[in-house]
């Protein structure tokens, strides 16, 4: 098929109004009796880019099908713009919420047009509306030149941006993605992301995006919400969940950490990589669980606070990851340096930690602490 890519000339017409979405306090299990969500209270801004995060299994989908109205929760409510949507007595259905969605396989219908594919949701139009709706959506997204191809004609880059399109023709109020970007290759990823984000930033919709990719809830949230077995753990900035995270979980999905066990002594935490502060909240003799970020290590040669051997070093392009075994520790430490500050053939070296990559929690503070 012969087409102009036209991925410039994007328009910005046609904008969703900004809307609030609210979880109140949901709480949701599945027929198998499991608690999938547990008290999730969470607000998505208008016009914010709201990014759920946490590991497989945590309910971030979960959460998404009931903002949606695919799944009922088992209690709580979901408010859009002051209405509720879904709560006791009040179940309003997917075609009347005003949600789009977009999933991780795009779920474009191969045998239709890009135009038609775009045009499926918008049955409530007339045909000439609805055509006229679906080009300025694919306008939006710089592929109206290719409205009258099949989408086996396109990337998976620019099938995921007909599946934006798609969602956003109606003009929704709020968008839900789900792992948007999963299905697209590494190198492709990056510019479809940011992408997309230019888009919904021009939409003005509302957006949860979910992921499980810490990095990339970093580059596309305005907020996180990072989820663990379906309960919040914290919501916040992503420098407020790297800089200040509420327990070890958070430190350790956001950062690759060094871990130790350490009592507090005169307010200070005694480990191998040196006696650090414990925060007020940890009282005198308090079990503590002390962080070391693997970027907190400042190698040398000659001299330093702490003597390390170099156990194994990998080459990994800007940076090297390195084992360190250090006295009085009886594991090797993992530390990650940039590339040429050692010699190749360097072995016994010296190191000091960076104080603002040392986190010192309350032990196990994971299993109770949430910030919101
Ligand atoms: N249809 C279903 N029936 C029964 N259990 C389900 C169903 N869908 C999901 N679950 C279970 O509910 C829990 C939460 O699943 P959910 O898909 O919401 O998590 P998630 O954080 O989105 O995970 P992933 O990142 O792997 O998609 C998991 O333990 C999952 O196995």
């Amino acid at each position: 098929m012969n087409v102009q890519k036209q991925g410039s000339a994007r328009v910005t017409a046609g904008v969703s109004f900004a809307a609030r979405l609210s979880f109140e306090d949901i709480f949701h299990s599945y027929a198998s009796g499991v608690e999938t969500l547990r008290g999730v209270s969470l607000t998505a801004e208008p016009g914010e880019v709201l990014c759920l995060l946490g590991p497989s299994g945590s309910g971030k989908t979960t959460l998404l099908r009931i903002a949606a109205g695919i799944e009922p929760q088992s209690s709580g409510r979901v408010v859009l713009n002051e209405r509720v949507i879904a709560g006791p007595g009040v179940f309003l259905p997917p075609e009347q919420r005003s949600i789009g969605l977009v999933f991780q396989d795009f779920a474009l219908f191969p045998h239709l047009t890009i135009l038609d594919n775009v045009r499926f949701g918008l049955t409530a139009l007339s045909p000439e509306e609805a055509r006229h709706e679906a080009m300025i959506a694919l306008e939006r997204v710089g592929l109206q030149a290719y409205a009258g191809a099949y989408p086996h004609v396109l990337s998976g880059g620019e099938q995921q941006r007909v599946a934006l399109a798609r969602a956003l023709a109606p003009r929704p109020a709020v968008l839900l993605m789900d792992e948007p970007f999963s299905g697209l290759d590494s190198r492709l990823k990056d510019s479809v992301r940011a992408e997309t984000l230019d888009i919904l930033r021009q939409s003005r919709a509302t957006a949860i995006v979910v992921t499980h990719d810490a990095e990339e809830a970093m580059r596309m949230g305005d907020r996180i919400a990072l989820l663990k077995d379906g309960r919040l753990v914290q919501v916040g900035t992503a420098e407020e969940l790297y800089q200040h995270p509420a327990n070890l979980f958070v430190a350790g999905f956001f950062s690759e950490i060094n871990e130790f066990e350490a009592a507090v002594e005169n307010g200070m935490v005694e480990t191998p990589l040196g006696r650090f502060p414990a925060p007020e909240a940890l009282e005198e003799g308090a079990e503590a669980t002390v962080a070391v970020r693997l970027s907190g290590f400042l190698v040398n040669q000659d001299s330093g606070a702490i003597p390390a051997r170099i156990v194994s070093r990998r080459f990994l392009g800007v940076v090297e990851h390195l084992e360190l075994a250090v006295p009085g520790a009886d594991r090797n430490m993992r530390a990650r340096i940039r590339c040429g500050q050692l010699p190749p053939k360097a072995r016994d070296i010296w190191i000091d930690i960076v104080p603002s990559d040392v986190l010192v929690f309350t032990r196990q503070s994971f299993e109770t602490q949430t910030i919101v």
